[in-house]
């Protein structure tokens, strides 16, 4: 069927998806954008990835789980080294971050972005060269930027003035320079959920701009002379996909390089705008490849300079979701269908909101297939749902999914690399699913399951 026609079918049916869920064609036909690489329906009508059955690794592995198209994630990052070439990408690993993607990451060229003690454990444990970190948070402890001194950690960006006398104090006791950069909150407001946006005045992280606050602290660490300032630092948000944020962040962002230049005689050399690079999680979702972003950001910042008068600074950029998000799925087995009085069909699988919260925290949308067979069955609107004990427990709020199915049935969400596993909890004591790589006909695994015994191991009696 297609899309004009489901209008019409949308009447018939009681229809009550969201207008822009159209009927499928084919409920059996993946959208390219939407999934890893490699994945395919092979001639059963099974997905493979990396040329592995989908039903042979939820044989051998389990569901829920995480599965990563290792090839899809190496792709990305290069293409985002190659599109930046002449710029810094630090990959944001709070996005998805484990000790193999850590060395992926370093084998393909990027730099790496943490955000926490825990992340530069894991970055230092995988062999990360400390100096091609960049180290994020608006409440960092003495003791997290201690280590991140002691470790060589090549910049912190700093978030507020109590950390600036903090991070001073532990350099002049050791003797050394770090670098910093200072994060700027530069009053966009970024196209996005609300709690995933970062750069409008009211909330949490950076100095304020338009208040004088991030000027005042540039100021500062120059004339105290104890850090060494590189440059500043905007992310106006996540999900973003029109670059006109990045545009006035831009601008607003080298206006205060140039008061600093004015005020003291400085060019910051560098200024990283952050990451936010939307994905495709539905058909409504059109992402720009990396090569297109990188055009558009260097010209916005080489015409900023340009008019600002500036010797064009070395960019950064810190992608997390557009180079993890895409590169991976999450494998659930349906356990229960029930058809709520011609509404719609509730199908659950075995895992939900604590492998995915984001649909509950963000209202966001996902899409999702069969994953283990085709149907020749008419489309049906499912909400696919947890087995949480919380109404809003839901995975994938709108989809169609063919009509016979059923317990048993593989079901596959993608673009869950991204702040999915990373944000996972134990909610109802549910363990935490494993990460799967899989590439060239071969699998392993790269974050083990979670255990009943991991879980009662921090339980004391
Ligand atoms: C400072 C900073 N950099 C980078 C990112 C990565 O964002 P995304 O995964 O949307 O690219 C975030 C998260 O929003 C962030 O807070
Ligand atoms: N966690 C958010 C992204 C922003 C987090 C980093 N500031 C999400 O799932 O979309």
């Amino acid at each position: 069927m297609r899309a004009h026609e489901a209008g019409a079918l949308h009447a018939d049916i009681g229809y009550r998806g969201p207008a822009w869920l159209h009927v499928p064609e084919d409920v059996n036909a993946l959208m390219p954008q939407l999934w890893p690489r490699t994945v395919r329906r092979a001639g059963t009508g099974a997905l493979t990835v990396g040329g592995v059955d989908v039903q042979e690794l939820a044989e051998e592995y389990g569901t829920p789980a995480y599965v990563l198209d290792e090839a899809d994630f190496r792709a990305r990052c290069r293409e985002f080294a190659a599109a930046f070439a002449d710029c810094d990408v630090y990959y944001a690993g709070k996005s998805f971050l484990c000790r193999a993607v850590v060395r992926i990451v370093a084998e393909e060229g990027l730099f790496l972005d943490v955000c926490s003690g825990g992340e530069l454990a894991v970055a230092l444990a995988a062999g990360m060269p400390p100096e091609r970190l960049g180290f994020h948070g608006n409440n960092k402890s003495v003791a997290e930027l201690t280590r991140a001194v002691e470790a060589g950690v090549g910049r912190i960006i700093v978030d507020s003035f109590h950390e600036i006398d903090r991070l001073s104090a532990i350099a002049r006791e050791r003797g050394v320079r770090p670098s910093v950069l200072i994060r700027v909150t530069v009053g966009v407001e970024a196209h996005t959920h609300e709690y995933i946006a970062t750069a409008h005045e009211d909330q949490k992280f950076g100095f304020s701009l338009a208040g004088g606050a991030a000027l005042a602290a540039a100021l500062k660490i120059i004339d105290e002379d104890v850090l060494e300032l590189r440059g500043l630092h905007s992310h106006i948000g996540s999900q973003i996909f029109d670059t006109g944020g990045f545009e006035v962040s831009a601008r607003r962002v080298l206006g205060l390089h140039a008061q600093i230049r004015d005020a003291r005689g400085v060019e910051l050399p560098e200024l990283d705008l952050g990451g936010g690079f939307g994905i495709a999680y539905t058909s409504q979702d059109d992402p720009s490849e990396p090569g297109e972003l990188a055009k558009r950001l260097v010209k916005i910042v080489e015409d900023e300079c340009e008019l600002a008068t500036l010797a064009v600074p070395r960019l950064s950029i810190e992608p997390g979701r557009a180079i993890v998000g895409p590169a991976m799925f999450t494998l659930y087995e349906v356990g229960t269908v029930k058809d709520v009085d011609g509404i719609r069909s509730y199908v659950s699988v075995d895992g939900g909101m604590s492998d995915n919260i984001r649909t509950a925290l963000y209202d966001a949308s996902y899409s999702a297939t069969v994953a283990s067979r085709t149907s020749t069955a008419p489309p049906m609107l499912a909400r696919v749902v947890g087995k949480h004990c919380e109404a809003g427990d839901i995975v994938v709020k709108d989809e169609f999914l063919p009509a016979d199915v059923r317990p048993g049935d593989l079901l596959a969400v993608p673009g869950t690399g991204a702040y999915c596993r990373s944000m996972a909890s134990n909610y109802n004591h549910v363990p935490r699913p494993p990460v799967v790589a899989v590439a060239d006909g071969a699998a392993r695994v790269v974050v083990r399951r979670e255990t009943e015994d991991d879980l009662l191991a921090l339980d004391m009696g």
